[in-house]
């Protein structure tokens, strides 16, 4: 039985959206997505906000987002990739909920973030560049906030949620 949120973190592409949405399924839990909340709030997408008030706006109101959904009733959360940038994230992610690290290889994530063009930060010439760049600087702050850390590179969604299901439920000391 889960009586905390659980919070789904890691890099863009690695299934949060995907997973999470499954996984609330599962367990039988109220699903949220971070992103999706932030866009009904702005009234805008996530591409116009980073044009309109920069990086900088954006992390601003993704903080606000996650201040308000950690204090909801317990229910599964995707995250955006970048939500553990701020130190202030980090703690209430740890402070409120369990938080699962997905993580895939730089091959899928490319892969999986490919078919879509709405993540502003892989609007670059290199995107391979770009991605290795950010695991590499946000690897160490997705560990820090995990209580566990599933690979989700050879499975299907529906098998990764009941992977990080099974994690969930049969860890005795989470
Ligand atoms: N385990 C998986 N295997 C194959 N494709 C996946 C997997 N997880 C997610 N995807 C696909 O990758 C894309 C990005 O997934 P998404 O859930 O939006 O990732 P995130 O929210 O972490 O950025 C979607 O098209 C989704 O269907
Ligand atoms: O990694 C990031 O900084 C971002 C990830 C995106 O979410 P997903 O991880 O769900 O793609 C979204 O929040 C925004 O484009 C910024
Ligand atoms: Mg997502």
């Amino acid at each position: 039985m889960i009586n905390r949120s659980i919070f789904l973190v890691g890099p863009m592409g690695a299934g949060k959206s995907t997973i999470g949405r499954l996984l609330a399924t599962q367990l039988e839990l109220p699903f949220a997505d971070s992103d999706k909340v932030l866009e009904e709030r702005t009234g805008a997408d996530i591409p116009w906000i980073f044009d309109v008030e920069g990086e900088a706006g954006f992390r601003r109101r993704e903080s606000e987002v996650l201040r308000d959904l950690c204090r909801g009733a317990p229910q599964v959360v995707a995250t955006g990739g970048g939500i553990v940038l701020l130190p202030e994230n980090r703690e209430q992610l740890r402070q409120y909920g369990l938080v699962v690290y997905l993580q895939a290889s730089v091959e899928q994530l490319l892969e999986r973030t490919s078919k879509s063009s709405n993540r502003p930060l892989l609007r670059v010439a290199d995107p391979r560049a770009r991605i290795i760049e950010l695991v590499r600087e946000r690897d160490p702050l997705y560990r820090e906030v995990a209580d566990i850390i599933c690979d989700t590179d050879d499975c299907t969604p529906k098998q990764a949620a009941s992977m990080v299901a099974e994690r969930l439920t049969q860890d005795p000391v989470l």
